[in-house]
């Protein structure tokens, strides 16, 4: 699956090209970034929540789609920032719902896409992105250090995946980001949250701890191994109350 993302990612990068110059412009205009690492590292248990409308894993997730009314229902519910998919052909999101978003919350926003190309980063600085997500496994070592120098430089904060500890080696030598785990192994979808886990323990830092989070008890079962930040949408999309489901997470109902 990854590799088939990967490969679309290349044509709509070729398609887009032509607005380079212009995201050039609109990311150097930009001097409000909102700080999502400061974010997750607040409170006992920091929730990254997404706007995710459907995934190649599970098809459609939420038909009735409000990606602003989501977005709103996170904020009131305690969420420390949003993550929002703008991927159109794999998971039904978009660039416009970011920006929607991004102008509807006061939270930091991250564009959840599959960036492997500058052209990217300044996209998502132009669409008013706060933070990127950067993914072990679709980058070689010198591709995720250019990424990261340049989001670094436009004043993007950077969320790292990894799936295995191998691809740790890929992690930025002057790293400042977040370090994520996704527990979704993206080749067989299988999730295991114990990913997140063997990793901090491996490395001995503070991870986000992504996908599968199914309830209250996933999270105090991660909390008790050392783990407080975590990236959840799928659960939270398909709250008929969000704001109350994540407060409940948080344990604070
Ligand atoms: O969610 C998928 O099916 C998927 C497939 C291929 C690549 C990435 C995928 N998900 C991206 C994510 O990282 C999740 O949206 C995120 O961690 C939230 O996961 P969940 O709480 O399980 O919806």
């Amino acid at each position: 699956m990854l590799t088939t993302i990967l490969q679309h990612k290349q044509q709509e990068i070729a398609d887009r090209i032509h607005q380079l110059d212009t995201w050039k412009a609109q990311a150097a205009d930009r001097s409000d970034f909102r700080s999502l690492v400061t974010a997750m590292h607040s409170g006992d248990i920091a929730i990254l929540a997404e706007v995710k409308k459907a995934s190649p894993s599970k098809g459609l997730i939420c038909a009735d789609f409000d990606p602003v009314a989501i977005a709103r229902a996170y904020e009131q519910g305690g969420a420390a920032a949003i993550s929002v998919l703008t991927d159109e052909r794999f998971f039904q999101g978009s660039s416009p719902y970011l920006s929607a978003v991004r102008q509807a919350v006061s939270l930091p926003v991250l564009r959840k896409d599959f960036i492997i190309h500058p052209s990217q980063v300044y996209e998502a600085a132009a669409i008013g992105a706060d933070a990127i997500l950067l993914i072990g496994e679709a980058l070689e070592a010198p591709q995720a250090q250019e990424l990261y120098d340049l989001a670094s430089e436009i004043g993007l904060d950077v969320l790292f995946e990894v799936h295995h500890q191998d691809q740790l080696v890929k992690l930025p030598t002057n790293f400042g980001g977040l370090l994520g785990v996704n527990n979704r192994d993206l080749s067989t979808f299988h999730v295991d949250l114990q990913t997140s886990v063997t990793i901090a323990h491996a490395t001995g830092r503070a991870v986000v701890c992504e996908s599968g989070i199914g309830g209250r008890d996933d999270i105090e079962s991660m909390t008790r191994q050392g783990i407080r930040m975590f990236l959840i949408g799928e659960y939270l999309v398909k709250q008929p109350d969000r704001a109350a489901a994540l407060r409940q997470l948080m344990g604070q109902s």
